[in-house]
């Protein structure tokens, strides 16, 4: 079955909301402890960012997290930008309501969320200090990330190839892992050492070992993937 670019993305956009479902959970589970539906509430149905902040007692220097936060829920449809349509705000807040079945739901003790993060109360370090340590995850992990990547490069060179890096004559993979995105684009790639030392020779991309919050050599573009959108 031949699908187009079109139908390949809706497909894996599909199988991404699948994969991390979790993520709304959690996200929810943040908006619940912090109590978020009655600050709306308390504002009439609409409060800015920071007056939830304040309401939370979110730092300045959390507020782009919070930010995050409550885009992943305005996608969701718990909350909206639209004051008069926001029915599940209407379930968390209104008389009666199911606040307190969700906290119940998403309780440590019933979810196995715990907190702050999954990962690292499981593991007791960040993924890339695991993937730094454990082959077995670092490759896993690279595997992971070129599987996602190569899909998705495939269809934006294809689609977008031309607009996108016409005239480009040097680029910058940050951070690319293996160099898939660059081996698409055959420019050049950057990531941490024990990433590099995994690298597949013979490419004419130039794989580049170093921290990018330290130093990003120069080119003509910066390119920066994560996992799913360039
Ligand atoms: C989510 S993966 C994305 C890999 C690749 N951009 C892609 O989309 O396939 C994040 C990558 O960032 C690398 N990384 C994490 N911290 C880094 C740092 N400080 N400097 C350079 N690379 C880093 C990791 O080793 C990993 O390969």
């Amino acid at each position: 079955m031949e699908l187009t670019s079109h139908a390949l993305l809706d497909a894996q956009a599909e199988l991404c909301q699948n994969t991390f479902a979790f993520v709304k959970s959690m996200a929810l589970k943040s908006a619940v402890d912090l109590g978020i539906a009655d600050t709306i509430q308390h504002h009439g149905g609409g409060a800015t960012l920071s007056q939830i902040a304040i309401k939370a007692m979110v730092p300045p220097s959390k507020i782009p997290c919070l930010s995050r936060l409550m885009r992943v829920l305005t996608h969701a449809g718990v909350f909206s930008t639209q004051a008069d349509d926001g029915e599940q705000l209407l379930l968390l807040v209104g008389s009666p309501n199911q606040a307190a079945f969700t906290s119940l739901a998403l309780h440590p003790a019933m979810s196995e969320l715990p907190d702050p993060c999954m990962f690292k109360l499981r593991n007791g370090c960040t993924a890339f200090e695991l993937a730094n340590g454990d082959p077995a995850f670092n490759e896993a992990f690279n595997d992971g990330m070129v599987s996602d990547t190569e899909f998705t490069m495939d269809i934006v060179v294809k689609e977008h190839g031309e607009v996108l890096f016409q005239g480009v004559s040097s680029l910058i993979d940050v951070a690319g892992g293996l160099g898939a995105a660059a081996h698409a684009i055959s420019k050049a790639v950057m990531d941490l050492a024990h990433v590099v030392d995994k690298s597949p020779g013979n490419t004419d991309v130039q794989y580049i070992a170093g921290d990018m919050f330290e130093s990003v050599p120069p080119a003509n573009v910066i390119f920066l993937k994560v996992c799913g959108s360039p």
